[in-house]
């Protein structure tokens, strides 16, 4: 249902307990902060609700985040903040066990290889390139192959180029123990005034190349939710899953029993909404609309 009214508003609040929070094209788009998002989650946290940001960008760990929300002005705890670049570490360290010191090969950028460093692991790959553009540079990165890596973890990467996509295919290719991590999928990234290619765009090169399927650590796969379940003990049927994306954050909503709430200021249109069998339970132009309704 659309929220229209200060009485819906009042009521989907009501019905929840728990809000996780997409952030891009929700709170905010890039360095653009969409009106009264800071002000929603404090609202929220003054009526004893528990907010907590499920993020698929991975290029901030979690201290990162910490420092762009607070220079926001949001009001949030680092316990409250769990982006995909630290769901990817966390599935690693926790489900697959690998051991401290096992190295990673990363696609992607500074979060990441925070987050997997905390966790104990060796990573390799940030700063990968070719400066020479001709066959005999590409042909010596097959002498770079390490047998010590064993997890490939992509995610956004705003320096992506071929040496990375060959190191990390060769990890892969060579290795059939080596797993394949992506930390989301997302085909498009929205910023204020438009969308560009997100990190389902790298994560399906490697893909093609290796024709290997990777594990998926953030929206909308079950592997996330388990590891929310187990921070913040979720009671599923009174959380709800606010995002701008249909196929991860709603879809991360609808597949765990939580409820979902739809915006339309990032990814989905109106019309992509009109035309998806993924109906979300509620949908509202923005979050500024919902705290206007809230306090009219
Ligand atoms: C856009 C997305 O981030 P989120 O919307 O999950 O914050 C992503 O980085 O692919
Ligand atoms: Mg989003």
């Amino acid at each position: 249902m659309e929220i229209k009214t200060t009485q819906d508003a009042l009521n989907f609040i009501n019905s929840c307990d728990t809000f996780l929070f997409d952030c891009d094209g929700v709170l905010w788009n890039g360095s653009h902060v969409i009106p009264k998002s800071v002000e929603l989650l404090s609202y929220l946290k003054s009526k004893g609700k528990r907010t907590v940001l499920v993020s698929n960008n991975s290029t901030s760990s979690r201290k990162g985040y910490l420092k762009k929300l607070e220079a926001m002005k949001f009001s949030v705890n680092e316990d409250d903040i769990f982006p995909s670049s630290y769901a990817a570490a966390y599935y690693l360290k926790e489900i697959e066990k690998l051991k401290p010191n096992d190295k990673v090969y990363v696609v992607g950028m500074g979060g990441i290889v925070d987050e997997l460093e905390l966790a104990g692991f060796e990573t390799l790959g940030i700063t990968d390139n070719v400066t020479e553009h001709t066959f005999s540079a590409a042909n010596e990165l097959l002498n770079k192959f390490d047998p010590n890596v064993k997890a490939v973890v992509v995610g956004f990467d705003l320096h992506m180029n071929y040496a990375k996509l060959a190191r990390a295919f060769d990890q892969l290719n060579r290795n059939s123990d080596c797993k394949f991590i992506a930390t989301n999928d997302d085909s498009t990234f929205p910023i204020q005034g438009g969308v560009l290619p997100g990190t389902g765009a790298w994560v399906a090169a490697l893909k093609e190349c290796s024709q290997k399927e990777p594990v998926i650590t953030g929206k909308p796969s079950t592997h996330l939710f388990n590891a929310l379940k187990k921070f913040y003990g979720l009671e599923t049927d009174k959380t709800c899953m606010i995002g701008d994306r249909i196929d991860t954050d709603i879809a991360f909503g609808k597949n765990h029993g939580m409820k979902s709430l739809l915006v339309l200021t990032g990814i989905s249109s109106r019309s992509s909404l009109e035309n998806t069998p993924l109906k979300p339970d509620y949908h509202i132009e923005s979050v500024t609309k919902l705290f206007e309704l809230i306090n009219t």
